[in-house]
């Protein structure tokens, strides 16, 4: 595996957040901060603050993403968005699977994957989320679990196309609990769904992917997790709603 073949990104996910006075004052100081990266950077924000966000971010190094997007291109679908929508408003990324998704709103692997499908249609790039529960890795089915929402989620998408997903392994157990994976867990995982992803494309697809990390990542315990081989930059939740505490995860995958 070589990690120099592919671009970490830090991607943050701002989840049920920000008010449009606050999203732009949260990017305006998160701008200079980092300006330069070298690492891809991007913000996943509630739909209410897409324009706010695309407009501030204009010009800059930061790309602007959705938390969901609908598998349908219009229609009868109260309370969604469609993939076409986004791309329509200069939205370049798109967030689908999200544990919390899976969890609260009865998302299941089929219907990730014709999200997934959809948003590749309408030109978007993907992270798609994957990760078992605590009594998941209870019970050793990690592997299982991730592998089997990984290919679900990837049918019907081709090579070509699987240059636009980049996946999120974030281990359920540690969203918002403060309880992150350990830096070796993190990459076993990664690792392994780098294989999955290996045997359904090819080793060179496989080593291209970027797959990030996702569960409690700090500014304090970044470094660490980003080192890992297979962990090719992060999913931020609580922290990515900090200036400060952005920019030095974005700085640590810069390294
Ligand atoms: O769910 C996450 C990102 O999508 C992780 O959230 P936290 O970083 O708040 O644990």
């Amino acid at each position: 595996m070589n990690k120099t073949l592919r671009k970490a990104v830090i991607a943050g996910n701002w989840k049920m957040n920000k008010n449009r006075k606050e999203a732009k004052a949260l990017i305006e100081e998160m701008k200079p901060l980092v300006a330069g990266a070298d690492c891809g950077v991007v913000i996943c924000v509630p739909y209410t603050n897409l324009e706010t966000a695309l407009q501030a971010t204009e010009g800059t190094n930061i790309k602007v993403g959705a938390e969901n997007c609908h598998w349908a291109k219009s229609g009868a679908f109260t309370g969604e968005i469609s993939a076409d929508m986004l791309t329509e408003m200069g939205v370049e990324y798109v967030v689908i699977g999200h544990s919390e998704r899976r969890q609260y709103f009865g998302e299941t692997d089929a219907t990730v994957n014709q999200r997934v499908r959809a948003a590749l249609d309408a030109g978007l790039n993907v992270i798609l989320c994957v990760g078992e529960l605590l009594e998941q890795r209870e019970q050793g089915i990690t592997e299982e679990v991730c592998g089997m929402q990984t290919k679900v989620a990837l049918g019907g998408v081709s090579k070509e196309e699987l240059k636009k997903i980049i996946i999120a392994y974030e281990p359920v157990w540690a969203i918002g609990t403060g309880k992150t994976a350990t830096a070796q867990q993190a990459n076993e995982v990664n690792h392994y769904i780098r294989t999955v992803v290996g045997g359904l494309y090819g080793q060179d697809a496989a080593d291209a992917m970027t797959i990030q990390y996702g569960g409690s990542m700090n500014a304090g315990n970044a470094e660490e997790l980003l080192a890992q081989p297979d962990v090719d930059g992060g999913l931020i939740g609580g922290a990515s709603l900090k200036a400060a505490d952005f920019s030095v995860i974005v700085k640590a995958a810069s390294k």
